[in-house]
């Protein structure tokens, strides 16, 4: 009986003791998880600064090719803190997958001072952050703008430009001409002509274009540049670089500008002699001023006097200087390899033929040009590090915490050249976008490693023009002339310069043969 009774509570005390583990390892195991939960993954590595100034010291003058650099020691995703502020650098297409699953919250921007000088205080579509605002302004621009029927209307526009450029380039057989220069009138006469109707012809318009092309090319490096006032609020006010006063400069020079056009419009209609009524002179400025005569701006669709403009400007800069940078750059890339320049020219006997001009609906099928624009994205990205984003909460990106408020750059630059993703990637390789790979890699940021024109709900608002004006401008000019380089050089000078919209830092400088098989053809 005893030995029994003695049998029963050891068997009692085992499976008390098994309970006890039992519940001690699951109450471990959920503070554990708890625990975990509960601590933030950490911030993504980085390089050590400087006290006070971080790493600002380190950076140089190309942002792209440093933070590439930094990427290749620190990986896909690591901080740097510039003064008080941290910024993030992302170049994985994992890493850019998952920003995307973020749409959200990453598509705001926290504007530096210069961008908000330069956008009438963060008036436009570019800089704004994500609000009501901005879906309205982006809401205008891509239906009053970008819709089908805005562009087919407009194609007499381009069509209009091209030719006088090309009339104007035959006159100029075998003269060294600034490719870089013709192409920027070529496409601000355009877009000037789509925004606000006439354009300004004889002295008076090469006045106003070498005017504008000065102040993009200035707003396009003041966006760009790293101002220790951004960094270190508590000195902004003696704004050490001079940032601050050249963007007030600079954008007293952009004021001018839109101001007069928009004055120059409203003296036409007070006089009643305005024609913006018919459907190539139903400009965006007209549409933009009837929105901003509505009075009411809390309105759905009015906009305030600065909308009007951050608008305006927004085109202007966004519609010229990115554009006929790619064409310069294609350029350039294409005259330093002859063998894809003679598949190009190929390309255009067979489906233009010499004995045409080029026209809009040709383009679907020169798609040898198509994909040589496209490596030229790849290798010379306009926007390299697209608008920087803001997250507008704690977000979590490869195991790290990227905290609220951080600039976050996504480095497309380094992306489009990691040899992990392409075949030699440096080499100018067209052939790599034919094919399925046409439709693969887009312009609408639906891959995760090519993607210049940006992606998610912040994609660049201008696709269908700048794709249009691109194929178009450039197909004409190579169609109608052989080009080769001026001064006797055998090479391009493919050095770039920084800026918010990245450059050759010499001019393209080209020497025009015409190759049409009629002269009448270049005075269509
Ligand atoms: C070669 C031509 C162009 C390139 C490479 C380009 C590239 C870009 C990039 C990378 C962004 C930032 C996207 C992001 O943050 O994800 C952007 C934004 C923008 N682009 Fe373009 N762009 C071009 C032409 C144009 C044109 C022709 C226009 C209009 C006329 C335009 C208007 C805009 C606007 C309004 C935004 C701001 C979008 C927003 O924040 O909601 N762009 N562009």
């Amino acid at each position: 009986m005893e030995e029994a009774s003695i049998d029963l509570q050891q068997g009692k005390l085992v499976v008390g003791a098994f309970v006890a583990i039992v519940a001690v390892s699951i109450m471990a195991f959920w503070l554990m998880m708890k625990g975990n939960k509960e601590r933030p993954a950490p911030l993504p590595p980085g390089p050590r600064g400087l006290p006070v100034v971080g790493y600002l010291p380190f950076l140089g003058t190309h942002l792209h090719k440093s933070f590439t650099q930094l990427a290749r020691v620190y990986g896909p995703i690591y901080k740097l803190w510039l003064g008080h502020r941290i910024y993030v650098v992302i170049s994985s297409p994992s890493l850019v997958k998952q920003v995307r699953e973020h749409d959200v919250t990453f598509a705001d921007r926290d504007p530096s001072i210069a961008s908000k000088i330069l956008t009438f205080g963060g008036n436009d579509i570019a800089f704004a952050s994500y609000s009501a605002d901005w879906r309205k302004l982006r809401k205008i621009f891509v239906r009053e703008l970008m819709s089908s029927a805005r562009l087919n209307a407009s194609n007499v526009l381009r069509k209009r430009y091209a030719e006088k450029a090309i009339k104007d380039v035959y006159q100029k057989t075998g003269k060294a001409l600034d490719f870089g220069q013709l192409t920027f009138m070529i496409i601000s006469n355009t877009v000037l002509s789509m925004l606000c109707g006439s354009t300004t012809h004889g002295e008076e318009g090469e006045k106003l274009f070498s005017q504008i092309r000065e102040v993009v090319g200035e707003l396009m490096v003041l966006h760009g540049a790293p101002n220790i006032s951004d960094m270190i609020p508590a000195l902004a006010r003696f704004d050490l670089q001079g940032v601050e006063r050249k963007s007030r400069e600079t954008f007293r020079r952009c004021d001018r500008i839109v101001s007069s056009k928009i004055e120059e419009r409203q003296k036409l209609r007070e006089s009643g002699d305005d024609n913006s009524v018919s459907i190539e002179a139903k400009d965006l400025l007209q549409i933009l001023l009837d929105l901003n005569n509505h009075g009411d701006c809390a309105a759905d669709s009015s906009i305030t006097d600065n909308q009007l403009k951050g608008i305006l400007m927004d085109s202007i800069i966004g519609g010229t200087d990115t554009t006929s940078t790619t064409i310069e750059w294609t350029m350039a890339e294409l005259m330093q390899h002859p063998e894809a320049m003679q598949k190009v020219y190929k390309e255009l006997d067979e489906v233009v033929e010499r004995g045409n001009v080029v026209e809009e609906f040709h383009l679907p099928r020169l798609h040898y040009l198509e994909a040589a624009i496209k490596e030229t994205f790849r290798l010379h990205p306009a926007l390299p590090l697209l608008v920087p984003r803001c997250p507008t909460e704690d977000c979590q990106i490869g195991g790290y915490t990227i905290p609220k408020g951080a600039t976050v750059f996504i480095n497309a630059y380094a992306m489009h050249r990691d040899p992990q993703l392409w075949d030699s990637p440096l080499e100018f390789r067209p052939e790599r976008f034919l094919n399925e790979n046409a439709a693969k890699f887009d312009y609408l940021g639906n891959s995760s490693q090519y993607f210049p024109f940006g992606m998610g709900r912040r994609v660049c608002a201008g696709i269908p023009m700048a794709e249009k004006m691109l194929n178009y401008i450039l197909a004409s000019l190579l169609h109608s002339f052989e080009w080769k380089l001026a001064h006797g050089s055998t090479e391009v000078d493919l050095t770039d310069k920084f800026g918010i919209v990245v450059k050759l830092e010499k001019p393209l400088v080209l020497i025009p043969t015409p190759r049409l098989a009629n002269p009448e053809l270049y005075y269509s």
